[in-house]
């Protein structure tokens, strides 16, 4: 088996990168029985460990360094073609990124509208001990209904949720690196959620107009009891007896935002035992498409902060969607105004529910981790 990583070693502004002409790195590595050598557990580790090596050789743009296990090429040398482009039957082809540490492994799949990998493979990607480790696989697909492009991904439970927030950033900054935009730094994407349009700004962060919130209690879903304008609002959930105060919405995809528990102030979320709770709420019997749970800290009208359970991929940096979902709870329960900082434990995100025009939207960072070719 073998698997190769590009490193980039001063990350790329989005669309002014080539992957040809950056500064990055190519290591190959061969190994009988493992993807990878036998000092480096994952891709990203063979970065930790290979960078203090290589840096000091960067100033040679021919550089090239051999070793028994690992050799080591300029991109220039390697070749003058897309590393995406060079593409080899039976290995996948892959850029890592991540969004404020919700991390993916994005697929360039505009030739075909079937995903290159299968739920049971991206599992077994995604796994941190075993794979590359990600929260999930996305794929850049053709577009449809007048689309420029269609965005899938599988959790790194297999499951396919219908949008990813921090993914469409990911996404967002991966067409830029493949498709020659002309200058456009705006696009429409396809997704289960509907039509989501990304614009990636001149400071590199992405800004998305991730559509309208869904309030509707079995649109959500969730068979909660509504009020009467149908949405669940601040509404008692039972959770293995302990009473938990949550509001519902749907950003494509479904949450469960709380701020507390009955009767209790200001939740401290530090102190929450996620892995404990998270899945109870996941696989509550009210949530008939299981559910992402955020929990939620108040610290003013525009600053919130959040932990979060995501269905099919547990405990994870960031969320998105999420850090939507919580904006628009907040503003239902009374609790805050429609633009918040929202701080995740990767980082904060910038969150606006417009009155205008009901859509809400998102603005955070979307970077590359490394290039790969894995053995499908
Ligand atoms: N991390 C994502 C959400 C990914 C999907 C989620 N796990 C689900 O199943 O709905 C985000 O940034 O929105």
């Amino acid at each position: 088996m073998a698997i190769t990583a590009a490193i980039p070693l001063s990350l790329p502004s989005p669309a002014r990168h080539s992957i040809s002409s950056s500064s990055s790195i190519t290591a190959s590595l061969s190994s009988s029985s493992s993807p990878f050598p036998a000092s480096c557990s994952s891709p990203f580790l063979l970065q930790q460990n290979t960078l203090k090596s290589i840096t000091s050789h960067l100033r040679n743009p021919s550089i090239r360094v051999s070793a028994s296990s690992m050799s080591i090429e300029s991109t220039e040398r390697v070749s003058n073609a897309s590393f995406l482009d060079r593409k080899q039957s039976g290995f996948l082809h892959f850029v890592k990124y991540h969004g404020l540490g919700n991390d993916f492994i994005l697929v360039d799949n505009r030739d075909s509208m079937e995903p290159r990998v299968t739920p049971d493979q991206a599992v077994k990607l995604c796994d941190r001990n075993f794979g590359i480790g990600a929260d999930g696989v996305i794929f850049a697909m053709p577009g449809i209904n007048g689309t420029d492009y269609t965005m899938r991904i599988f959790n790194s439970d297999g499951s396919e949720p219908e949008m990813c927030g921090n993914g469409v950033r990911c996404f967002a900054r991966f067409i830029a690196e493949l498709d020659n935009l002309h200058g456009r730094q705006s696009f429409t994407i396809h997704t289960g959620a509907g039509l989501i349009v990304p614009e990636i700004q001149d400071d590199g962060k992405v800004r998305v107009d991730m559509g309208e919130p869904i309030l509707k209690a079995s649109d959500v879903p969730t068979k909660l009891p509504a009020n009467k304008e149908q949405s669940v609002v601040k509404s008692e959930l039972d959770v293995d007896g302990i009473i938990w105060n949550v509001t519902c919405v749907g950003m494509g995809n479904p949450h469960c935002v709380t701020f507390g528990g009955k009767g209790s102030q200001n939740l401290l979320i530090d102190g929450l035992n996620l892995a404990q709770i998270g899945p109870k709420f996941e696989h509550h019997e009210m949530f008939p498409a299981r559910t992402n749970t955020e929990f939620v800290q108040v610290f003013s009208r525009s600053h919130l902060k959040m932990r979060v359970w995501e269905r099919g991929a547990g405990a994870t940096l960031a969320c998105g969607t999420g850090a939507c979902a919580v904006v628009v709870a907040a503003v239902l329960e009374g609790r805050a105004g429609r633009s918040c900082i929202v701080d995740l434990p990767g980082g904060p995100l910038e969150i606006e529910w417009s009155e205008e025009d009901n859509h809400v939207y998102m603005t955070g960072p979307a970077e590359v981790v490394f290039y790969g070719l894995v053995p499908l």
